[in-house]
């Protein structure tokens, strides 16, 4: 599914107000009963509302969110923060709508802000994607003394202050909301770690926008839905074997890390691979042979490090690299080997991130279109440097994806995919009980598999991570957040194909 920009949000109204001759107060009704639902459902009638409202059609939203709201006979406040001289249209509208029915307060001067108790359910409604600078002065204020209270607070369509899809500036306060109730789409911005704090729990709720202007309009931006990995989930053919669905090899483990190859192993068999051989050291061969014998695993020369690469390499059709290689100097002359001689497709993870991070002439030798790189936030600073901001890392994440023709996943919440063409793909699934160590060597495993089934590198990276996140939802329900370990994510792998293939 697409992610607009604030710009493209705008042409979507516009578009649909034109396509279905309806008028922009009736598409601000319907945005307003959309949110007014969700509220609705949230907080009891007996609750006691304040509605802040700016002075654009965010602002207008509210008004009518109050005026609904007072229909069903909440208690609702409305307070107009700012000049109300220079409103928006609608605005405008809205408010000779409401006004015979309640009277508003205008705060324009900080001794004006009302007193915000805990119980008040607060409703922001003062900026939207319409925000083109910073919140300061008396809007600064409200929100200042709104975040300073303990009070729940609900933003409409977006949390008062921040940009949809840029760096918002320092100087500019922002709403650090409950909740945020989006129309139609999620936004860029509810996807960016560094706005945990202000978006808070999201949810997003449709408004009727054109459903062709939505297929037809070109981004480079995309989340990923139940619907998306479906589609991209191939069924198996009656009349298969195992030789169909590729045979992967995993480079993982060393000494004191053998875990991370047992981990990644089981994850990869679990997702479909037809046939999977290990190399590990030779520490960890007796090991493999008893945690995965449904893998063949050969044995480096090297006791406690891979030293080398298989023989008869070319008959793998994948080779997944990296959990738990550690970075000693003859696993990187390895690594540097198989750059410089693989056809492979290569699917990188961890140390070897870590090691071809640290070296030019690595990088330089990567083959093109043929690598994806799943490194955690701290292993993809290490590859393309110290980014500003969440922005600036997505940006400079697409320049490495352009410059060396490769994928990367950045993993974490709402993990990120970049591709050459410059697409960036967000992730949908997967919870904090994710958070533990292994869970990574397990993503590594699936992607790999898929690889090996002849998903694109594309389809890989959407459909592997989406499902190992989803196989953590459905840990999450057995085991619960503070318990869960890796073992757990791909214990419900099946359950998560299952799941796709509607099967469950
Ligand atoms: N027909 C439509 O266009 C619809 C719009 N919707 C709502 O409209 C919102 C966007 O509305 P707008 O484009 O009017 O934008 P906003 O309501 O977000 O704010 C824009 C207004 O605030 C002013 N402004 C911007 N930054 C400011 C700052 N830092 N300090 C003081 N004033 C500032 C602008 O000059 C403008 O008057 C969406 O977020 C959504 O809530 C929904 O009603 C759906 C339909
Ligand atoms: N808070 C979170 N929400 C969702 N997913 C998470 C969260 N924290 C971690 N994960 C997922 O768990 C995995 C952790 O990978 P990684 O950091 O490489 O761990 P390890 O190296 O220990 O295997 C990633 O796929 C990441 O997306
Ligand atoms: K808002």
């Amino acid at each position: 599914m697409k992610l607009l920009t604030a710009a493209q949000t705008k042409e979507a109204d516009t578009f649909t107000i034109k396509e279905e001759g309806i008028t922009s107060t009736d598409l601000m009704e319907r945005a307003a009963k959309a949110f007014t639902g969700w509220f609705e459902n949230k907080f009891q009638l007996s609750e006691e509302v304040y509605v802040f409202c700016g002075p654009g059609n965010n602002g207008g939203d509210g008004l009518v969110v109050a005026r609904l709201l007072h229909q069903r006979k909440y208690s609702v406040k409305v307070f107009l923060v700012g000049d109300t001289e220079k409103v928006s249209p609608d605005f405008k509208i809205n408010l000779e709508r409401w006004s015979d029915k309640l009277s508003t307060k205008h705060i324009t001067e900080v001794n004006q802000i009302p007193e915000i108790s805990q119980s008040i359910k607060v409703i922001d409604a003062l900026f939207g994607t319409g925000l083109n600078r910073p919140v300061t002065g008396i809007y600064a204020d409200v929100v200042e003394k709104l975040n300073a209270s303990s009070a729940c607070i609900t933003s409409i369509d977006m949390p008062s202050g921040i940009y949809s899809d840029s760096q918002t500036p320092p100087e500019g306060a922002i709403i650090k909301a409950t909740y945020t109730i989006s129309f139609q789409l999620p936004k860029l911005a509810f996807l960016l770690p560094q706005h945990e704090a202000y978006v808070g729990e999201w949810h997003v709720v449709p408004i009727g926008l054109s459903d062709k202007f939505i297929s037809e309009v070109e981004t480079d931006l995309y989340f990923t839905t139940h619907q998306d990995a479906q589609r991209i989930l191939k069924p198996r053919k009656k009349f298969s074997h195992k030789g169909i669905y590729g045979h992967a090899l995993l480079l993982c483990g060393g000494f004191g890390k053998m875990g991370a190859a047992v981990l990644a192993a089981r994850a990869c068999l679990r997702s479909g691979v037809g046939l999977l051989t290990l190399q590990v050291p030779s520490a960890g061969y007796s090991i493999l042979q008893t945690a995965v014998p449904e893998a063949m695993t050969l044995s480096d020369k090297n006791r406690k490090h891979l030293s080398e690469l298989p023989q008869d390499i070319e008959k793998y059709n994948v080779i997944g690299i990296g959990p738990g290689l550690g970075t000693e100097r003859v696993t990187k002359t390895t690594i540097g080997q198989l750059l410089s001689t693989s056809t492979h497709n290569l699917v990188i993870d961890a140390d070897a991130i870590n090691i071809i991070a640290s070296s030019e002439k690595l990088k330089a030798s990567l083959p093109k279109n043929k690598v994806i790189f799943t490194p955690h936030p701290k292993e993809l600073e290490r590859l393309i440097g110290k980014s500003n901001n969440d922005y600036d890392r997505l940006r400079d994440m697409l320049e490495f994806c352009h410059e060396y023709q490769c994928y990367i996943v950045l993993k974490g919440n709402n993990s990120a995919i970049g591709t050459p063409e410059g697409n960036l793909y967000f992730n949908t699934t997967g919870n904090p009980g994710m958070a533990t160590g292994g869970t990574g060597d397990v993503l590594t495993g699936i992607i790999t598999a898929l690889v090996a089934q002849n998903y694109t590198l594309e389809e890989a990276c959407i459909l592997g991570v989406y499902v190992h996140g989803l196989a953590g939802d459905l840990a999450l329900k057995s085991v619960g957040d503070i318990a869960m370990i890796a073992s757990d994510v791909t214990d419900h792998l099946p359950q998560a194909f299952m799941h796709l293939q509607q099967l469950s």
